[in-house]
């Protein structure tokens, strides 16, 4: 019997996407039990990155560095060989506050990891844009890398989005208002931007991922000489996925919500592009556009188990469970 690959991103607020895939792996085995499962847990560059990699084979490397706030937070970056994968929301991200800070979260813990990683002798960086508390343009992670060279060193950005750095479709218009901005703090968070950019670069601000992580990508391009590319296909590479879903017979994807952004960037469909004529089926907490309409054969929903959100959130692990053994009974020979 071919093999399934199980390969989602994480539930945002409840679950990673290791853990995901965990549930559905055992509700698969519970429905059939000889299924032979594999497990490729994955992430878009936003939180998560890390541990797709860690699950990749990757070795975690843990580090104090300064929060988004400046208070030391426990962060980490996974190596392989003289690869690293730093992940912005490690030491940058939204979720580490206990309240959001648009106006003065800051990116300079992620210039301490980027440091870290070089001293363990990496020369391939990839650094996993999103999820991040700042707006502040990469002035931090600038900062804090100092006269740091990356000559010789290919920085590649896994970014979750590819907004440019300014104006309506810019990293304060979008993402401020999610990092807690008003308004009114949008317009400052705009000019400091701008200002930044005439300064460092302004040719670098209108490129794709310049607006990413609060515009760590534009400092990111514009001084480090860094290379875009989507987060979710550098993830995939790096967790040799192309060689898991060979002479698969299934790929089960997912992520918290399947909606209208799916399509821009999102890792489900990213999956579904890198699984070539494998069938695509997802999981996911709710689903609001036609599985057809991202090229998935079917998508099976927390929501249509469980009604109740909160209790959606809270029983995600069971309730995944439940929805993997249907997968099985609808896609897996017995
Ligand atoms: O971190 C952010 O600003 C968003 O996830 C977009 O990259």
């Amino acid at each position: 019997m071919s093999h399934v690959v199980v390969a989602p991103d994480k539930f945002k607020g409840s679950l990673t996407a290791p853990q995901v895939a965990a549930a559905v792996a055992r509700g698969l085995r519970e429905a059939v039990p000889d299924v032979d499962v594999r497990l490729l847990p994955v992430a878009d560059g936003g939180d998560g990155t890390v541990d797709a990699a860690v699950a990749a084979g990757f070795l975690k490397v843990g580090r104090w560095v300064a929060g988004p706030l400046g208070k030391p937070v426990p962060a980490s970056f996974a190596v392989r060989g003289t690869t690293a994968v730093v992940e912005v929301a490690s030491a940058a991200g939204l979720t580490l506050l206990e309240r959001p800070a648009p106006l003065n979260a800051t990116s300079h813990g992620v210039g301490e990891l980027l440091k870290a990683a070089l001293d363990v002798g990496c020369t391939t960086i990839v650094l996993g844009l999103g999820g991040s508390a700042c707006t502040d343009g990469g002035a931090g992670m600038l900062e804090a890398l100092g006269k740091t060279s990356f000559e010789g060193i290919d920085l590649v950005l896994a970014s979750d989005v590819d907004n440019p750095l300014l104006g309506p479709s810019g990293a304060a218009a979008v993402y401020g208002p999610q990092k807690g901005a008003s308004p009114e703090q949008v317009e400052v968070l705009e000019a400091r931007l701008a200002d930044f950019a005439s300064r460092i670069g302004p040719e670098h601000a209108s490129r794709p991922g310049a607006g990413a992580a609060g515009g760590i990508g534009f400092a990111a391009l514009a001084v480090l000489g860094a290379r875009f590319r989507p987060g979710i296909e550098v993830v995939l590479e790096l967790a040799g996925f192309a060689e898991a879903v060979r002479d698969a017979s299934l790929v089960i994807t997912g992520e918290g919500s399947l909606d209208a952004q799916t399509r821009h960037g999102k890792a489900p469909y990213g999956v579904v592009r890198a699984s070539g004529d494998v069938p695509v089926v997802a999981v996911a907490g709710r689903c609001s556009v036609e599985p057809g309409d991202l090229g998935l054969k079917a998508a099976y929903a927390l929501l249509d188990v469980e009604p109740d959100v909160t209790r959606c959130m809270v029983q995600a692990d069971s309730l995944l469970t439940v929805l993997g053994g249907r997968i099985a009974r609808d896609w897996v020979s017995q």
